[in-house]
């Protein structure tokens, strides 16, 4: 296990163009980077957490009823035979989609869903805003004649950004191997993603040379993703991470959010012309992210997408 040190950067810095710097530089050797002091407020964050974490301690019965509206699941994660120790809640994160919650169900279910759902929305908007800002600092950095040529795909109303929970029980199995897959190697398809989690260990980055490298937990930031539609926008210069989260047997339980920025779907996702080069010839061919999402779903988690749709090469 390789121990390289995660980029971080510091949103409080005031000196804009190094910090623009130091991320297009961390997304092209790692696709990957820590934010800290990121202006998201703590308590928007807790209560959010709050809420899922007594959601994934209902019974197993209750848990079951939420398929539909919340995405819940246990154990299959896609539907092609992919298996992890994870429960989960996998939901559209856009504020504006049409909100189910109205359902005519129990009282009692109602105002759970209500409350949770409220939690999440609240979170969806604090986070999509620092997603906007990153990606717009991305678009500085990469020299594009409008920068906020990544943020306006995730503001559109039609925006088919996600929101997923990951829930890693402590294992009650006695003599369990002591590190298993929670949540097996894959990239994220979408344009960027925000990951937090509570301070428990578990994720890990695949860096270039192959070694997997785990990422410290740190409650109080965020960590960023480049997702395989970045990847395909700017040409293969910013590059997905290939990632999965391990589960300790013997740690505590887990609860990862994660927050998928994704443009609407008939959105057309073509190499931008200023990441296409002499040296860096056009890589992808166009497509639309519906279509990409449509292979995603034919391919199991951990498959490379992107090959599917490269360009041939002398
Ligand atoms: O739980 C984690 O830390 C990783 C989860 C993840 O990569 C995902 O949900 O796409
Ligand atoms: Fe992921």
């Amino acid at each position: 296990m390789e121990k390289i040190d995660i980029p971080i950067i510091d949103l409080s810095v005031k000196k804009r163009h190094m910090l623009i710097d130091e991320m297009v530089k961390a997304c092209e050797e790692f696709g990957f980077f820590k934010v800290i002091n990121h202006g998201v407020s703590m308590e928007v964050v807790q209560k959010m957490e709050d809420a899922c974490l007594s959601f994934f301690s209902l019974p197993s019965c209750e848990k079951e009823k939420e398929k539909e509206e919340f995405g819940y699941g246990i154990r299959n994660i896609g539907c092609n035979g992919d298996i992890g120790e994870v429960e989960y809640l996998l939901l559209h994160a856009n504020v504006n989609s049409n909100d189910t919650s109205q359902r005519v169900t129990s009282t009692c279910h109602k105002d759970r869903r209500q409350y949770l759902r409220s939690k999440m929305n609240e979170y969806v908007k604090v986070v999509r805003k620092l997603t906007c800002e990153i990606l717009d600092m991305l678009g500085e950095g990469l020299g594009v004649p409008d920068k906020e040529i990544f943020s306006k795909l995730v503001r559109q109303k039609d925006n088919d950004s996600l929101l997923r929970f990951n829930f890693y029980p402590v294992d009650q199995i006695e003599n369990s191997p002591q590190s298993r897959v929670g949540f097996g190697e894959h990239s994220d398809p979408q344009i960027l993603t925000l990951l937090r989690s509570n301070n428990v260990a578990g994720l890990q980055i695949r860096s270039i040379d192959s070694t997997w490298v785990p990422v410290s937990p740190d409650p109080n930031a965020f960590f960023v993703n480049v997702g395989d539609t970045l990847e395909a926008l700017t040409n293969g210069r910013l590059v997905s991470v290939r990632h999965r989260a391990m589960k300790d047997s013997y740690c505590s339980t887990r609860l990862s959010t994660v927050y998928f920025a994704a443009p609407p779907l008939h959105t057309l996702i073509s190499p931008l012309p200023e990441t296409i080069t002499l040296h860096r010839p056009r890589l992808y061919q166009s497509f639309t992210w519906e279509e990409f999402k449509k292979t995603m779903y034919s391919l199991k988690l951990g498959s490379d997408r992107l090959v599917l749709f490269a360009l041939p090469h002398e």
